[in-house]
């Protein structure tokens, strides 16, 4: 029997810095062929008019939380996977900070088999790192783990790594990307301490940036940095949050050849600390959300090239958790769903090209994190596709919400774009709001 084809016949295809009108073949699990005309030559050919749409590849999101195992109460693998796919992104990264941690080659492995069985998007992970476990880091297969996660500042999961000599061991001596929670610790338990004195334990949400302040992330980021270059290691930046942090990136050179990469959350480029008064703990994060001219600076370096990718730090708390007062309530918030539909409002309000988010949300953390195949519309990779409407606005509430959590920091807010159609290794797995019955999620594989 023929292998089963998929022609999608009249998208706008966004792909290495441009649109182009044409169709995509699928064949299997992969991209046959990209023209501008295509004619279906077997019986055994699907074909999707994607009239009006645009084709993005599928977003790679290198920094999530699923909570699975040991936090489920907040969220798992399945339904944040299923959000996920519904909000374009076909792969995920997920981080080390569950219960247990994923700090042993044992719990990485069981981490893989829950993804194998119920994940709806593609996976990996990143193993963590601790003060006390570099023997078993340096029995890591670099090949088959997406990257060392290390939490330079303490947050959800206690695994803050604070013993300079053990890290500059880590550095050293692991040949695997290193990627970083930065803010400096001792800086934050000062700041603390000090609102504290005046407040009790009820300090108001507005002083989260100032406790855990622009000078606690840049401290600890160009520690980082510092680190790396003395070391060699390949260092990735997670979620800068502060202007002053992006001098600390370069633009001059190819992203495949830098040694220190930088990343940005959406809520960093949506939020600013004016949100405080009306969003209170359902804005809390770590690193928090700052000024305007912190988001002014973020968006500047996104753009010229300091920053290299976009991602969510998906880290879901249940309602009830995120209600307490500021130090009672767990930091993070759920963003998978809605990053994409997030950064094409951003598109219609002129910040940002359409091709820019496909450069920084899909093409970038492939490219970062050598995953093989994918992040590009190209002839022999895997068909992640998502087919986004432009103008077709929803509304982001209770009832179209996917998370487990059941809450969004976006509710209330329309996104004028929505997506609706994303197709999983060739398979079309969800269509406007529904799911399709199929099991298409593979473990992410790398070039390395
Ligand atoms: O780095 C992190 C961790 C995350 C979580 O809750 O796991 N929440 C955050 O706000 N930042």
């Amino acid at each position: 029997m023929q292998p089963k084809q998929v022609l999608i016949k009249n998208a706008k295809i966004v792909n290495e810095g441009s649109i182009f009108e044409g169709d995509i073949l699928i064949e299997g699990d992969l991209i046959k062929e990209v023209g501008e005309s295509i004619s279906a030559k077997s019986s055994n050919v699907q074909v999707f008019d994607a009239e009006g749409k645009y084709v993005l590849p599928g977003v790679i999101d290198d920094q999530v939380h699923f909570r699975e195992p040991g936090l489920t109460e907040k969220a798992n693998i399945e339904t944040e996977s299923r959000a996920a796919i519904a909000g374009g992104i076909t792969s995920f990264i997920e981080m080390p900070n569950t219960i247990p941690q994923t700090t042993t080659i044992e719990k990485l492995e069981e981490k893989f088999a829950i993804a194998a069985e119920t994940s709806y998007a593609n996976y990996s992970f990143m193993f963590g790192g601790t003060n006390d476990n570099l023997e078993e880091i340096l029995k890591v297969d670099t090949k088959t783990v997406a990257a060392l996660k290390l939490f330079l500042g303490s947050s959800t999961g206690n695994m803050l790594v604070d013993n300079p000599k053990v890290l500059e061991e880590i550095f050293s001596k692991v040949d695997m990307l290193i990627a970083v929670h930065c803010e400096d610790e001792a800086t934050i338990s000062a700041n603390l301490e000090a609102f504290k004195e005046k407040y009790g334990d009820d300090i108001p949400v507005k002083y989260h940036p100032e406790i855990r302040s622009e000078e606690a992330c840049y401290l600890s980021s160009s520690k980082a940095i510092e680190l790396a270059k003395k070391t060699g290691a390949r260092l990735h930046v997670f979620h800068l949050s502060t202007g002053k942090e992006t001098h600390l990136f370069s633009n001059k050179i190819p992203l495949k050849d830098k040694k220190i990469t930088a990343e940005v959350c959406i809520h960093h480029l949506w939020f600013t600390d004016a949100d405080y008064e009306k969003k209170g703990t359902f804005i809390k994060w770590n690193p928090a959300v700052k000024t305007e001219k912190d988001q002014d600076q973020l968006w500047k370096a996104l753009l010229d090239g300091r920053i290299d990718v976009v991602a969510t730090d998906h880290a879901p708390h249940t309602l009830e958790e995120k209600q307490n007062i500021y130090t009672q309530a767990p930091s993070g918030g759920p963003l998978v769903q809605h990053a994409l539909p997030a950064m094409l409002e951003m598109h219609h309000r002129g910040k940002i090209s359409i091709e820019k988010v496909v450069e920084k949300m899909s093409h970038n953390p492939a490219i970062l994190f050598q995953v093989e195949k994918r992040g590009f519309i190209k002839v022999g990779y895997y068909a992640d596709l998502v087919l986004v409407d432009l103008n077709n606005p929803w509304t982001v509430n209770k009832e179209n919400i996917l998370y487990k959590c059941q809450w969004s920091p976006f509710e209330g807010t329309t996104f004028k774009s929505r997506i609706t159609h994303t197709f999983l290794n060739g398979e079309l797995v969800y269509q406007n709001f529904k799911f399709n019955d199929v099991k298409a999620a593979k473990r992410l594989t790398f070039n390395r």
